[in-house]
């Protein structure tokens, strides 16, 4: 489990995440949704230690995230940034094989080797393996660095905005992908999404977040209902039912 506790931040004054309490499920997967700016990255960025904690405490399967050491912690979790700065003259394949620099040192096994190629079969990027970056599409380029996150082989995987640059197609089979990943190897994935249908098909549990606050947290069915909709986005959106699933018409 995670467990945040009275979780501030502020840059330069001005409040960025506003005494957040929350307790992030286990296993399956968490969707973080919310606007524009309401302090998702940052959340998820505290709980890496990508930056320090200002104010508060947080917890990653009972290790503390100040107080543990940077090897043991990227053991435990691996998080794929928003916009991740990757060496373009790297083949496909060792930037994937990257993620187990935690568990290597950049001393490559025949582990991780297996595990590098399994990371590539499982998100259908075999014929691209000795590719460059460079030479991929956005969309193509957003799947390697999902790979390579999956490839750090933690328990934990904090995803932000992973959907970006993916086509409909490409994004329902990367969610498809991670629910098959947290059914069946009982890892636990953290997703900030903006499409809420995405979130509301896939996730497990959702947590909204705005104005730096969070301002619901459930389940989809209790998170995908007009009233909660529009406390959280700001305006009305249709809720349909399809096969008694909820669908959210958010573009109407
Ligand atoms: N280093 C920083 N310095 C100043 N302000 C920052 C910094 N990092 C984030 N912010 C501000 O904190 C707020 C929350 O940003 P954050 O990126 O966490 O939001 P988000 O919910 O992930 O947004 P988005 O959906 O647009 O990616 C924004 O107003 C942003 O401008």
């Amino acid at each position: 489990m995670i467990v945040v506790n009275n979780v501030s931040l502020a840059h330069q004054g001005a409040p960025i995440l506003k005494d957040i309490n929350l307790e992030i499920p286990e296993t399956g997967v968490t969707a973080l949704i919310g606007p524009n700016g309401a302090g998702k990255s940052s959340l998820l960025s505290l709980i890496a230690r990508l930056q320090p904690l200002q104010q508060g405490t947080i917890t990653v399967d009972g290790l503390t995230v100040g107080a543990t050491p940077s090897r043991i912690l990227a053991r435990t979790l691996a998080i794929l940034r928003q916009d991740p700065a990757i060496a373009s003259r790297l083949r496909v394949r060792e930037l994937v094989a990257f993620g187990r620099f935690p568990h290597n040192g950049g001393r490559i096994t025949d582990e991780d080797r297996a595990l590098t190629q399994a990371a590539l079969e499982r998100f259908d990027l075999t014929s691209f393996a000795d590719r460059f970056i460079d030479t991929l599409s956005g969309g193509q380029r957003q799947l390697v660095l999902v790979a390579m996150t999956f490839c750090q082989g933690t328990r934990w995987l904090l995803l932000d905005e992973p959907l970006n640059n993916l086509d409909m197609f490409y994004a329902r089979e990367l969610m498809r992908g991670l629910r098959e990943i947290a059914d069946s190897e009982r890892r636990a994935i953290v997703i900030v999404l903006h499409d809420i249908n995405q979130a509301v098909t896939f996730a497990d549990y959702i947590v909204a977040l705005k104005h730096g606050a969070v301002v619901a947290s459930g389940p989809p069915e209790l998170i995908a209902n007009t009233t909660s909709l529009q406390r959280i986005f700001g305006y009305e959106m249709p809720v349909e039912s399809y096969h008694g699933r909820p669908v959210v018409l958010n573009h109407l």
